[in-house]
């Protein structure tokens, strides 16, 4: 008996394809969280802010590592120097700039020491995992899904704006200096994005390619949401993290 097999399905338009991703980012994306929602109407205490900055550094500093992976696939000069300027702005060309300094004086400014922040005491287990997960994702995968992944940013610099203004209206505690990182996140995001929306666009030749480039958004898209799951929990609940050691002797 023989059997046949369906032709493989024909890739989407250009149009098409760029539509469908944009979809994932915008329909899957962290701001709908109900902790990113709870921010935003300033409903966060100064405890919840705090925890979210200490666990989010976990992420930050974790993004320059994953484009170094990146930047390891790729194969002409031009390509790593467009990918090595991520790496520059998040850790700077020198001592006190860029991104991840820019989170440390965020901390500062919400009352969070820096040497706190370095030693990762405070990461929770759940956020440790999905950082853990996209660093592995990037480091393991094809380049077209690691750059895929970095796709959440076309939805990022909306989002960043949305937390300025929130952080202006409801959390003024924190000096206005502190909100420097998420300014300099609006064009570096818009940016990164249109960078690699095109990589990705031109990259992704078939049908397969394509739903690949989809699923590593979606995953991406999965990591943001688990990570301010566990923020979430840990504010809503005040569950005691392993860092707090047992509550009662028994
Ligand atoms: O605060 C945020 O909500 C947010 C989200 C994302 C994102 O969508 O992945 C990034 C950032 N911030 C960010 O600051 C950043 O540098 C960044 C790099 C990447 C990436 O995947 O390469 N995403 C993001």
């Amino acid at each position: 008996m023989t059997t046949t097999l369906a032709p493989p399905a024909p890739p989407w338009t250009r149009t098409e394809f760029a539509t469908r991703l944009r979809a994932v980012a915008q329909e899957r994306y962290h701001d709908r969280h109900p902790f990113n929602l709870r921010m935003h109407r300033g409903e966060l205490g100064r405890e919840e802010v705090r925890c979210w900055i200490a666990n989010r550094f976990h992420y930050q500093r974790h993004i320059p590592v994953k484009d170094a992976l990146i930047v390891a696939k790729l194969d002409t000069p031009q390509l790593r120097r467009m990918w090595l300027r991520r790496i520059e702005d998040h850790d700077g060309r020198r001592e006190g700039e860029g991104g991840i300094e820019r989170w440390l004086r965020l901390g500062e400014a919400a009352g969070l020491d820096r040497a706190t922040l370095l030693s990762g005491e405070t990461v929770l287990p759940g956020v440790r995992m999905a950082v853990e997960g996209y660093v592995t994702f990037c480091r393991l995968r094809s380049p077209l899904e690691a750059v895929a992944a970095s796709l959440t940013e076309l939805t990022a610099p909306d989002l960043m704006l949305r937390r300025i203004e929130a952080f202006e209206r409801h959390y003024t505690w924190i000096a206005p200096d502190g909100l420097a990182y998420f300014r300099a996140r609006v064009d570096q995001g818009r940016r990164d994005s249109t960078e690699a929306l095109d990589l990705v666009l031109q990259w992704a030749r078939t049908r397969e390619q394509q739903e690949q480039a989809l699923a590593a958004l979606t995953f991406k898209c999965d990591v943001l949401w688990a990570l301010l799951d566990a923020v979430e929990h840990r504010t809503r609940q005040d569950t005691p993290g392993p860092q707090d050691g047992p509550r009662e002797r028994v």
